[in-house]
């Protein structure tokens, strides 16, 4: 099967997804457009609910939408969806590789159900656990595997068959920092080795830093969309976080006196202005509260986060939103 799509891997038209749920309805998606290139690593992001899900499981032909239409590597999700399957490869969250089994033996059940013929199934298989530095591990069953590991398998897994799209689905969850870099860097080779197209989810904004593009959805509807470049650029203002001892005087006498609204997140007082080092001083003389500490950062993906959906990628995970600094500025 060839691996190379012209133009478009992903394009998706006013898509939608209205769930029933009891006596009422649900719009999950609300119309949503994408375009995504063959050969680029696109990124999903948004808040828990925002729809990124069923907008995942649309495209993977795991579900129907209520309207509109998608289409995946050159295929109809709706009526050419066997097309699209064979073509697609699906790394979700659960868990979902056989303990019993060796690696090995996961990924051959993986190729015959792709109808793989033996000496196919054989190269793509050494080939893949080359891919996720688990060749060595090839007969060992997956029981004795650490949580990195086994999901390196699921990539593997996912790629046997050489799909020209790979959906990963929050691909690093739960793992540590050293393995979640391990993990982008087998991404970053096969993007070098092959001219697949990766849509990912992920809570992690400094792997979305990895991405072309992103899009940010929230409550079913895309927010932004552009290269983390241009994102952290369109936001145009520093970000001061401040640890002080009475954070809702100081968010009164900020609003009072600099005019600027501040919010609390992850338990610091934050604002955002567009020259912060030189407004630090005023803090220190205006507010009239002790200021433990300050620091002042750049724009990052974190902020446009923020600036999108209102709350850090952090908050979002918890029961409830917080205060939005960058209010209005959409
Ligand atoms: N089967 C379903 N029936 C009814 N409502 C649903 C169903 N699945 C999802 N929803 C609702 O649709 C909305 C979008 O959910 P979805 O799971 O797609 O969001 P998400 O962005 O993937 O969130 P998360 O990051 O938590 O996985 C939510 O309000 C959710 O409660």
């Amino acid at each position: 099967m060839s691996n190379t799509v012209r133009g478009a891997a992903i394009e998706v038209a006013a898509l939608t997804k209205t769930y029933k749920s009891g006596d009422h309805q649900v719009e999950a998606v609300k119309g949503i457009d994408l375009r995504v290139e063959a050969g680029q690593t696109y990124g999903f992001l948004g808040p828990n609910g925002a729809g990124k899900s069923t907008t995942i499981e649309m495209l993977c032909t795991i579900r129907n939408p209520t309207s509109g239409s998608a289409r995946v590597a050159g295929y109809d999700v709706v009526t050419q969806r066997d097309q699209v399957r064979r073509r697609i490869g699906l790394v979700f969250q659960q868990q979902t590789l056989d303990l019993q089994l060796t690696a090995e033996q996961n990924l051959r059940f993986h190729a015959d159900l792709y109808g793989l013929g033996r000496a196919d199934a054989e190269r793509r298989i050494a080939e893949v656990l080359e891919m996720v530095a688990l060749a060595d591990r090839r007969s060992d069953v997956v029981m004795k595997f650490s949580g990195g590991m086994k999901r390196r398998l699921e990539i593997a897994r996912g790629l046997v068959h050489a799909p020209q799209v790979l959906f990963l689905d929050e691909p690093t969850i739960g793992l540590d920092p050293q393995t979640r870099a391990a993990i982008w860097d087998y991404l970053h080779d096969l993007r070098q080795r092959t001219e697949i197209t990766v849509f990912v989810t992920t809570h992690y904004m400094d792997e979305a830093e990895h991405c072309d593009r992103i899009a940010i959805m929230d409550h079913g509807e895309i927010a932004v969309e552009d290269t983390p470049e241009a994102l952290k650029s369109s936001i145009g203002t520093d970000r001061i976080a401040l640890r002080t001892d009475d954070d809702e005087l100081a968010i009164a006498r900020i609003r009072e006196r600099l005019g600027v609204e501040a919010g609390v997140h992850e338990g610091q007082v934050t604002i955002a202005v567009p020259e912060g080092a030189q407004v630090v001083p005023r803090l220190f003389t205006e507010l009239g509260v002790h200021i433990h500490s300050v620091t002042v950062t750049r724009p990052s993906l974190d902020d446009v986060f923020m600036t999108y959906t209102g709350r850090t990628i952090r908050d979002s995970e918890g029961p409830q939103g917080s205060v939005n600094p960058f209010a209005g500025r959409r």
